[in-house]
């Protein structure tokens, strides 16, 4: 721990201990206002800093580790997480091949990221994600997670190594070692010019035990571009023992948080989510409407803007702001006519139905859930926990928050009820937007 700490260039005292929130967080040991941290470029692990770094470790292997495995690994299009993924699975073959000796850092980290938990889909097995998969196909950014896992490349990479050089990293620890990175990792400013700022995608050792809570956040973190250390400010003043909260991302899109960080944040305020939709849901005419919305390039999925408040989910919107995938329920013509020529009542009445049928969509959508959650208990009780059943709550929480709207709102074309369930423009929530996620990743899918 102590190497861990020594990180750390700036005067100020933080320590590392169970959060409230679950796992590890960073706490400040006095009050301390303005700078909690500062962390030297040497000390932090991103695309260049690794390559400066495998420079320096003179690997006079016969298959050079780093590049051998860069070559196998990363000959898609470039992607700095997987690269960055790439470097730390050849430091922990370095590290077993015995040539990490005199770089304690490195491998106090890389045991950090082997031991750290994350309790998303990377843990759950093929079948159960599979399995899920027959139930709800539209969820591109879960499927994205059961595709990396079908491709079988970490089982190949694991083969490699060991063929190659004789050493073994198992399965688990190369998943272990991809969760716990894109878990890890913060996009950090790095300067190019005077004004002008680019990103990477770096881990920064001890500043990423920081949690993340948007409305409790007390710090944040930054580039200094005199020095090129990351600093880590607090927001006001912090009081001896409590908790560093900072912000990963200020629109936090709830499927893609479980995705990346494992958790649902459930902290007061605005929260996003993208539910697919056209193409996912059959009733009549849904195959013709799905193609329309397809050919018109609109999106697929409905965007939810949720409002929590006290750990509850307490409202909730559909946000149609620029999204006219429903004008095909007012005319099959190309939107941009449908909408200069449709009236308001046509346009609350094509609304309207979308709201019956998204009603009718989540009620089918929850009987299979509550069957999916039931398998998941029997699955669980006999292989350990599944952390699968955190979407399927939220699902469910989300479908019946639905449903309890529409009963209370009754909302109808001509009323002003309609536009308590749906936003179109210029109100608040409608910032609250990402843009749309696109699922057609899921017709390459195999199917079980
Ligand atoms: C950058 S790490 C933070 C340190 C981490 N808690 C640990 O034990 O090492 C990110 C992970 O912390 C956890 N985490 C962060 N903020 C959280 C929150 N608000 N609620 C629950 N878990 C959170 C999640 O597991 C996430 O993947």
């Amino acid at each position: 721990m102590e190497t861990l700490f020594a990180v750390n260039s700036g005067d100020s005292s933080v320590s590392v201990g169970p959060s409230q929130l679950g796992g590890l967080g960073l706490f400040v040991n006095k009050d301390t206002d303005g700078e909690i941290l500062r962390i030297g470029r040497q000390h932090i692990y991103n695309i260049y800093t690794c390559l400066e770094l495998c420079k320096k470790l003179e690997d006079q292997t016969e298959a050079p580790v780093i590049r051998s495995l860069l070559g196998f690994y990363c000959n898609g299009p470039p992607n700095e997480t997987r690269i960055l993924t790439c470097y730390m699975v050849g430091f922990e073959v370095l590290r077993r091949l015995g040539k990490l000796e005199g770089y304690q850092e490195l491998q106090q980290y890389l045991n950090i990221l082997l031991r750290t938990e994350i309790d998303n889909l990377w843990q759950d097995e093929e079948p159960l994600l599979e399995s899920y998969y027959e139930l709800e196909p539209g969820n591109s950014l879960m499927n994205a997670t059961l595709l990396e896992k079908q491709s079988g490349e970490v089982e190949e990479l694991s083969k490699y190594i060991s063929e190659t050089w004789k050493v073994t990293v198992e399965e688990h620890e190369i998943h272990q070692l991809v969760a716990a990175i894109r878990s890890r990792t913060l996009e950090v400013p790095r300067k190019i010019s005077d004004d002008e700022f680019s990103v990477d995608i770096t881990l920064v050792p001890l500043l990423d035990f920081a949690n993340h809570d948007n409305a409790k956040q007390n710090a944040y973190f930054d580039l200094d571009p005199e020095t090129d250390e990351v600093v880590l400010i607090a927001k006001g003043l912090l009081s001896g023992g409590s908790e560093v909260l900072i912000s990963y991302t200020p629109v936090e899109e709830m499927t893609q948080m479980f995705v990346t960080y494992g958790f649902y944040p459930r902290s007061d305020g605005l929260k996003v989510v993208d539910v697919p939709f056209w193409g996912y849901y059959h009733f009549d005419r849904s195959e013709e409407l799905a193609q329309y919305v397809f050919q018109q390039r609109q999106p697929t999925n409905l965007q939810f803007v949720l409002e929590y408040a006290d750990g509850q989910l307490v409202d909730l919107f559909l946000n149609m702001a620029s999204n006219y995938s429903f004008a095909g329920l007012i005319a099959m013509d190309d939107v941009q006519s449908v909408m200069e020529k449709a009236s308001e009542e046509q346009i609350d009445g094509a609304l309207a139905t979308l709201l019956g049928l998204v009603e009718s969509c989540f009620r089918e959508r929850i009987e299979r859930l509550e069957k999916f959650a039931k398998f998941c208990d029997d699955y669980e009780a006999e292989n350990g926990t599944k952390n699968i059943k955190q979407l399927v709550q939220f699902q469910l929480e989300l479908y019946n928050k639905y449903l309890d709207k529409m009963r209370q709102t009754a909302p109808q074309a001509g009323t002003g009820s309609l536009y308590d369930l749906v936003m179109i423009d210029g109100d608040d929530w409608v910032e609250y937007r990402l843009p749309p996620v696109y699922n057609f990743v899921t017709r390459e899918l195999a199917r079980h």
